[in-house]
């Protein structure tokens, strides 16, 4: 028994080998936010998958939201929270708490939580080192949406100089524009640009469901490749909605902008980064 436990063991270890030297010194965008960061254990996996895959060579670049986390403090305080096209409408008051929440809290957990985990990890957010600058965004039918912003340029150097100095950079979705006013811009957007301007060899959206699914209540209807060509089909058919719908389109995005594999996993399933990234199935979504 324990002989073949053994073997098992050394099979999966050695299976992984193709997939470490694929991924050795290429970049692999994380996008980790939503529901999928709320279960303590779960985070835990993620940044031992995280820790492991930048031990072996590979450069992580972990991109966090922190939706449910910045709705719990504007319910403190008082403000109202409402999603207009699945972005947060944000006020003035709206975007310092976001800005808080997501560059103090959410980044700073993360940040520690890879430290204890004996990785090297460095905070930072969009507006440091001038990495993410934004312009207003407007909603999907022309709504003010606030301080929401859209994306009009990345600079990657601050995000290469720490992974050229062997820190995993963990980055919060605040941007700012030339007058020094900061944005609010939603996590997966960031990453897919992200993910795109860092010519990342993957780019890994995490949520809390098992992928794209042909009917959005049944797991075993899970959609495992997509020809980014085939999207609008699918939108007209109503098979993508709600949530799914940007993070379906930062997909499409981050492929047509040259990121060779981007996929959507499920949270929930402990060292999910792992299967996706070190074995030929995969989990999940992928887009090509
Ligand atoms: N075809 C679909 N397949 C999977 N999920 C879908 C689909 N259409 C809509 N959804 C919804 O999209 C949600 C994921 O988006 P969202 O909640 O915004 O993710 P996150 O919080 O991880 O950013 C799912 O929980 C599901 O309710
Ligand atoms: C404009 C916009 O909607 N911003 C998002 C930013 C955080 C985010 O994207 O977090 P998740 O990935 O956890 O959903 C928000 O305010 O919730």
């Amino acid at each position: 028994m324990g002989e073949i436990l053994n073997n098992v063991r050394a099979q999966v270890l050695v299976d992984a080998l193709p997939y470490i030297q694929k991924y050795n010194n290429k970049i692999l965008v994380v996008k980790y936010g939503g529901n999928a960061m709320t279960n303590k254990e779960l985070k835990q996996a993620v940044m031992d998958d995280i820790v492991l895959l930048s031990l072996v060579g590979v450069k992580v670049v972990l991109v966090h939201g922190g939706g449910p986390e910045i709705s719990d403090m504007l319910k403190r305080l008082n403000i109202e929270s409402k999603f207009i096209g699945g972005l947060r409408y944000t006020d003035e008051a709206a975007v310092d708490v976001v800005k808080m929440v997501l560059s103090g809290k959410v980044n700073k957990e993360l940040v520690s939580l890879l430290t204890r985990t004996r990785g090297k990890a460095l905070g930072m957010c969009g507006i440091d080192g001038h990495m993410l600058t934004a312009e207003r965004k407007l909603g999907p039918n022309g709504e003010d949406l606030g301080f929401v912003g859209d994306i009009v340029k990345v600079n990657e150097q601050p995000i290469l100089d720490a992974l050229n100095n062997g820190y995993i950079p963990v980055i919060a979705t605040v941007a700012t524009d030339e007058f020094g006013q900061s944005y609010n811009v939603n996590a997966d957007t960031a990453a897919a640009r992200i993910a795109a301007q860092l010519r990342a060899e993957n780019l890994i959206l995490m949520t809390d469901i098992a992928g794209l699914l042909r009917d959005k209540d049944d797991p075993s209807t899970l959609i495992p490749f997509v020809n980014v060509s085939e999207v609008p089909f699918l939108k007209r058919k109503g098979i993508i909605s709600g949530g799914m719908i940007p993070k379906i389109d930062c997909c499409v995005e981050a492929v047509r902008r040259g990121v060779k594999k981007t996929a959507i996993i499920d949270g929930r399933v402990p060292h999910s980064i792992l299967i996706e990234t070190l074995s030929n199935e995969g989990i999940g979504t992928q887009f090509r």
